[in-house]
């Protein structure tokens, strides 16, 4: 193997409680349980967590991966009373599979049902009852709760775990967070003024740090300080210990089981190839135990998975055979929870994994970690005022955690497919993700916290004021502020209200005006474009790929094309429904294929469909048709679309009408050979070009007429 060993890194909707979360218990795993969670390093410093934590409002605590902070906290504290009057400690993750599979962990160490004492709650999925003490869930799923009740006065604790990883709702949820800590100290404050001043009135709390609006006309008993956690295992203490005012940082030593960490020699031309190589490597030569491979998509896993099936074939006959399984995060969640189940007998399991698989989650089994060192990011340039997603190297705290992922059960390798040079190269963190995405979205979230001073929020790491500004001026161009720069209403609360892109929010309500009448084909389009590529080109089979495209081919470009998709699929599936379940399912698999369509993206997008056709059936929005004649949804895709707008130039390119950047046809769009004058497109990629992706075409001077608005500004 071309991997030199040159370092150790040892120094260093309610749901109803299903059968599979019942109590495992037979003693003897009980047993073993306790005994694992006496070996982790956390569980020799418990008393002095918990002291800390008595005596110290905030905390930040650092310690390595592995060493117990996810698992083992929440429960020192239950344990030391922290759950009294009935309150709650929560437990943030960036991500909905780590809350999951965390929750059923800790459900099981504790030996109860989870959605009991124990429980988690992602969107769409709540395992939790009145019993519940210690409660996982996704960052955003806090920020929901904060809209319902801004003390979050049901919680004593609050962890905000994986902090490092510096997602927009972790950021927004630290500013939130502070906030309620000060609301409620002085709370408690006010409350033992009011006592001594023995008057019973009411109070109100305006104005924290002079940014946030909490009037809350609140009586003040039963309000405790609010105890926040901070944790991760490759974070910057100072960072945070400064925004929270010189807060107490607390470092955890040591990890259960070594990790040994090998370099390549040189840069690898190839990083799919490399991890192939890679992939066999292990498998001919390395002991028994899982692998663990991080790639950056959809797209790379599938063919990856593709390819490990391939070569499989030209192996020698082993004693062992591979099985690969994908997890990436528009996979459903039963088939994300597959590569938690161990591997069939005689296999050896081979996960490919995004970053969703990088922090916090332990996968039983991996004992080799791949990592080629890539991350899709998604990166917004304020003042072009267009957004991208890249494939951009690692920080080396994200190269440390998919390292961590091994080293769990027992001793495990991590191969880097880099030489240590370039390790050393890597940025130490993550660019925080509110420095580089879009603001529309979490703008408009603030706003509906109450926080309209959105320039003046108290953010740990303060947007560019021009980046605010673009958004705040988009947003306003969208109709979703007033000339206050308040949220408009009903307008501006339903873009809030559905779980989209402020534009895609605005496309469907804007669909649902008599004037386009086209709801139903712009549900189809937001939730087709809410998924990674619906079709897939094999290179061997490329020409067939196209011939079979051609079916659901639109002239008018790749919107109506992805209705036209959908639609064929749906009657599809129609005709066949007198099948049994499994006949029935194997028929569209097979109709997919066919087509070359990728059925998991085309289940994804039904299912986004049916969930935001919920959402705006509720917002009481008529889902009507335009018919035969597309005219329409062309029509209101320019006028929602307008800000990606883009006009022909005489050498074949495209100028973006909004900020004047040079941007051409993808050649996967259907447009790119016709290139008509006008078109709208929805997403711009940078490779050698800047391309534009899914594209209609549209009239000129529509875009005057169904946004003279921003037009007129324009001239
Ligand atoms: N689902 C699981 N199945 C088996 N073992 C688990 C599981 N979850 C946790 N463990 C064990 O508990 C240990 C501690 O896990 P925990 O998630 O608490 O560590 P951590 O310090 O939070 O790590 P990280 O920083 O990587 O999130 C793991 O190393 C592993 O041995």
């Amino acid at each position: 193997m071309a991997h030199g060993r040159l370092n150790n890194s040892n120094n260093g909707l309610k749901r109803n409680f299903s059968d599979e979360n019942r109590k495992p218990d037979s003693f003897a795993k009980r047993q073993k349980l306790a005994q694992h969670r006496k070996s982790l390093p956390i569980a020799s410093v418990e008393k002095r967590l918990v002291e800390e934590v008595r005596k110290h409002d905030t905390l930040i605590i650092v310690g390595e991966t592995g060493s117990g902070k996810t698992t083992q906290l929440p429960q020192f504290l239950y344990n030391a009373g922290f759950c009294g009057n009935g309150k709650l400690i929560g437990v943030t993750q960036p991500r909905r599979v780590a809350a999951m599979t965390v929750a059923k962990r800790v459900a099981e160490e504790c030996g109860v049902t989870l959605g009991e004492k124990v429980g988690y709650s992602v969107r769409f999925e709540d395992v939790t009852s009145s019993s519940t003490r210690i409660k996982y869930m996704t960052d955003g799923l806090l920020l929901r709760e904060a809209l319902l009740d801004p003390y979050l006065s049901k919680y004593s604790v609050i962890i905000v775990d994986e902090a490092h990883e510096r997602t927009v709702q972790t950021d927004v949820l630290l500013g939130l967070l502070k906030n309620v800590q000060n609301a409620r100290s002085k709370v408690v404050n006010n409350h033992q003024d009011t006592k001594d001043k023995k008057t019973n009135n009411d109070m109100q709390l305006d104005k924290e740090n002079g940014s946030q609006s909490f009037s809350f006309l609140k009586q003040c008993q039963g309000r405790n300080p609010l105890k926040l956690i901070i944790m991760s295992a490759s974070l910057d203490a100072r960072i945070f210990a400064e925004y929270f005012g010189d807060a107490r940082a607390v470092h955890i030593q040591g990890r259960q089981f070594p990790v040994d960490i090998y370099y390549t020699h040189h840069n690898v031309q190839d990083y799919l190839d490399a991890s192939l190589t890679a992939i066999y490597q292990i498998h001919m030569e390395e002991d028994p135990g899982d692998i663990l491979v991080f790639l950056t998509g959809q797209e790379e896993i599938e063919s990856v998975q593709r390819l490990v099936k391939e070569r499989l074939k030209q192996l020698p006959e082993t004693s062992q055979k591979l099985v690969a399984v994908p997890i990436f995060s528009s996979l459903p969640s039963e088939q994300q929870m597959q590569v938690f189940a161990p591997a069939p007998d005689g296999f050896r399991k081979v996960i490919l994994a995004t970053n969703i698989a990088e922090t916090s989650v332990t996968i039983p089994g991996i004992k080799y970690v791949i990592d080629p060192g890539f991350v899709k990011a998604r990166t917004y340039d304020p003042n072009k005022g267009l957004s991208s997603l890249n494939v951009i190297p690692i920080s080396k705290a994200q190269a440390l955690q998919r390292s961590g992922r091994a080293g769990r059960e027992r001793s495990g390798k991590c191969f880097r497919l880099y030489p240590e040079n370039q390790f050393e190269k890597l940025e130490d963190s993550t660019k925080p993700e509110i420095k580089r995405c879009d603001l529309s979205s979490i703008i408009l979230q603030l706003k509906v916290l109450g926080v309209d001073d959105v320039i003046g929020f108290d953010f740990i790491d303060k947007p560019s004021r021009s980046a605010i500004v673009k958004s705040l001026e988009q947003l306003y161009v969208l109709g979703a502020l007033t000339d206050e720069c308040k949220l408009s209403a009903p307008v501006g609360r339903h873009m809030a209200s559905l779980p989209l892109d402020p534009i895609y929010s605005k496309a469907l309500i804007l669909a649902s005006e008599t004037e386009f009448n086209c709801l139903e084909e712009m549900l189809i389009t937001v939730a087709m474009l809410s998924v990674e590529s619906i079709f897939f080109a094999p290179r061997e089979k490329l020409n067939e790929a196209r011939t079979a495209m051609k079916c659901f081919a639109s002239p008018d470009g790749d919107h109506l094309t992805l209705v036209n998709v959908y639609r064929a699929f749906n009657e599809f599936s129609e005709k066949r429904s007198d099948l049994s379940k499994e006949k029935h399912e194997k028929s569209l698999r097979k109709w997919c294929k066919d087509n070359f369509i990728n059925s998991r993206s085309l289940k994804h997008a039904r299912d986004i469909h049916s969930q935001i056709r919920g959402n705006v059936e509720q917002m009481g929005l008529r889902v009507a048709s335009c018919g035969d004649d597309m005219l329409p949804f062309r029509r209101c895709l320019a006028a929602s679309f307008f800000l990606n707008a883009a006009l022909k130039q005489p050498e074949g390119t495209y100028r973006a009408l909004a900020n004047g950047q040079v941007v051409r046809i993808h050649p996967s769009s259907l447009l790119f050979h016709e290139k008509p004058e006008c078109i709208i497109f929805n997403e711009l990629v940078e490779t050698n070009h800047k391309y534009i992706r899914n594209t209609t075409r549209i009239d000129y001077l529509w875009l005057h007429e169904l946004a003279p608005h921003f037009y007129a500004m324009q001239n």
